[in-house]
């Protein structure tokens, strides 16, 4: 069994599943009000830059997900203390330790996450040294790191790449640096963000990622003493500080999360308010949601999302970075496609191979065909090789029962709705990896009233 589904079966554990294996009876809609904590691609990072603090971090609204407790696991290994409050949502992270413990191999810890990664920085500032293993995060392409070396590079690390892993060091320190990123990816902005700060001199980034978790985190340094600022055109420009101190912060909340339990409430014709989501994070999800036929209440407090009766409609949809229609959106929305009158077009153009999923959905009856052409506008960076990136969902289908297994985080969540809208009994194997991004999401498939019944209680 590989790394990613040893830590989900673990992670299904720690969710309160005594397997890993659900049976879910579809047919009836969810309804009532569940809340979003703290997102895991801000939440994950944050715990990151406390590494770079000279006094400890506080930060609130943490969600319940594998995720948070694989890094901190990682921080623990290298001498951060971390308290960690699971009901109140409060991580306490001291670093004062990560000096003495001295630990840059952390191969045995990376666990299912790609955090490791962003370790690197703040580990060459503090200890003049940093290593990176082998990477988790969810099976949806190639997932190369070369932007983060050539931005680790031109900050002045010495890269050194080993059986093992990529072993790195800052003889001469890091320096701030002019970098232009050829796609604006998230993890290699953060890298940017996370080194640069304590950098010496100044670093200009063009190309960058200006996804909210990423403001967040900008938000997260600038209380602990950092000089960013953001300018149009995906331009970052960072001021090097000799030190930083600890932050106190509350987490913005998921907006993944909000969108993926949003597409649950109009796929199984439900109604489910959303508490804690909010309506800028969501503003090009929540145009594709009425698009399709869905409708939302915005509320001080959250977000209602239902299905105000009627058919739903076909859209096309090409996912992208921010503010474009998140990647991490397209699955638990393809499966209300699935009841959409007519045909839909979804064109992947983030990861080349994020539809793995859909094979499930067509199983359970789901009319769902994979192109390697780039469908719905624009031509993206896969159309000339061969990926099968674009969906064409044709519909209304009725879906059927079917035993099948989660092959990714999100993907997981779509098989979950699937069931859930589904005729009949499904089977769906190895849910603990839906808990890397979906905190307590048992609890809440209970209070929206879901029938289901997990395998061994
Ligand atoms: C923990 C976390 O925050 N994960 C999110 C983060 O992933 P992550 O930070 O890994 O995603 P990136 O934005 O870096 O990746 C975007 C694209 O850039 C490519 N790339 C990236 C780095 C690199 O060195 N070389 C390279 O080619 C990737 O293969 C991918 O095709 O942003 C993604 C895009 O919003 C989200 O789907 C993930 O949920
Ligand atoms: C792709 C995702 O996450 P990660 O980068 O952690 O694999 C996701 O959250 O959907």
């Amino acid at each position: 069994m590989n790394t990613v589904a040893n830590d989900a079966r673990a992670a299904g554990a720690r969710v309160g599943l005594s397997g890993d294996t659900i049976t879910i009876n579809g047919g009836s809609p969810l309804t009532g009000r569940i809340e979003v904590k703290g997102a895991k691609n801000l939440v994950t990072k944050a715990m990151v830059a406390a590494l770079l603090g000279e006094s400890p971090s506080e930060l609130r609204d943490v969600p319940d997900i594998s995720d948070v407790r694989v890094v901190k696991g990682l921080l623990e290994v290298h001498g951060v203390k971390v308290e960690h409050n699971v009901s109140e949502g409060i991580l306490l992270l001291d670093p004062a330790g990560v000096e003495s413990a001295h630990m840059t191999d952390i191969d045995a810890h990376a666990g299912s996450s790609r955090i490791p990664i962003l370790f690197c920085g703040p580990l060459l500032h503090r200890l003049g040294e940093a290593f990176i293993p082998d990477l988790g995060g969810c099976r949806i392409g190639d997932r190369p790191i070369d932007y983060h070396l050539e931005v680790l590079g031109s900050f002045g690390a010495v890269i050194e790449k080993l059986p093992t892993g990529i072993r790195m060091t800052a003889p001469d320190g890091l320096t701030g640096t002019k970098i232009s990123l050829p796609y604006p990816s998230v993890g290699a902005t953060e890298q940017v963000l996370l080194t640069a700060v304590r950098a010496k001199g100044k670093t200009e980034l063009s190309g960058a990622a200006i996804e909210p978790e990423i403001m967040d985190l900008i938000n997260i340094m600038q209380k602990m003493g950092a000089i960013i600022s953001v300018d149009t055109d995906r331009v970052i420009r960072i001021e090097g500080v000799d030190k930083l101190q600890g932050y106190t912060h509350r987490a913005l909340f998921d907006r993944n999360e909000a969108a993926s339990w949003a597409s649950a409430a109009l796929a199984t014709g439900g109604d489910v308010f959303v508490g804690g989501a909010q309506q800028a994070e969501m503003l090009t999800f929540l145009n594709i949601f009425r698009k399709v036929g869905g409708a939302f209440e915005i509320h001080d407090d959250g977000i209602r999302f239902y299905h105000p009766g009627g058919e739903l409609k076909p859209v096309v949809v090409e996912t992208d970075v921010h503010p474009g229609f998140m990647t991490d959106w397209q699955q638990p929305l393809v499966v209300a496609l699935t009841k959409a009158n007519g045909v839909s077009i979804v064109h992947e153009t983030v990861y080349e191979q994020r539809f793995g999923f859909v094979d499930a959905l067509v199983k359970m009856g789901a009319n769902i065909q994979l192109h390697s052409e780039c469908l719905g506008g624009h031509p993206c960076r896969f159309g000339q090789r061969n990926f099968l990136h674009s969906a064409v969902i044709s519909g209304p289908t009725e879906l059927h029962g079917a035993d099948i297994e989660v092959p990714d985080l999100r993907g997981g969540f779509s098989h979950l709705i699937a069931a859930l809208t589904a005729q009949g009994t499904s089977r769906v194997s190895n849910v603990g990896i839906i808990s890397r991004g979906y905190g307590d999401f048992i609890t809440k498939l209970r209070q929206l009233g879901a029938d289901f019944v997990i395998e061994g209680e």
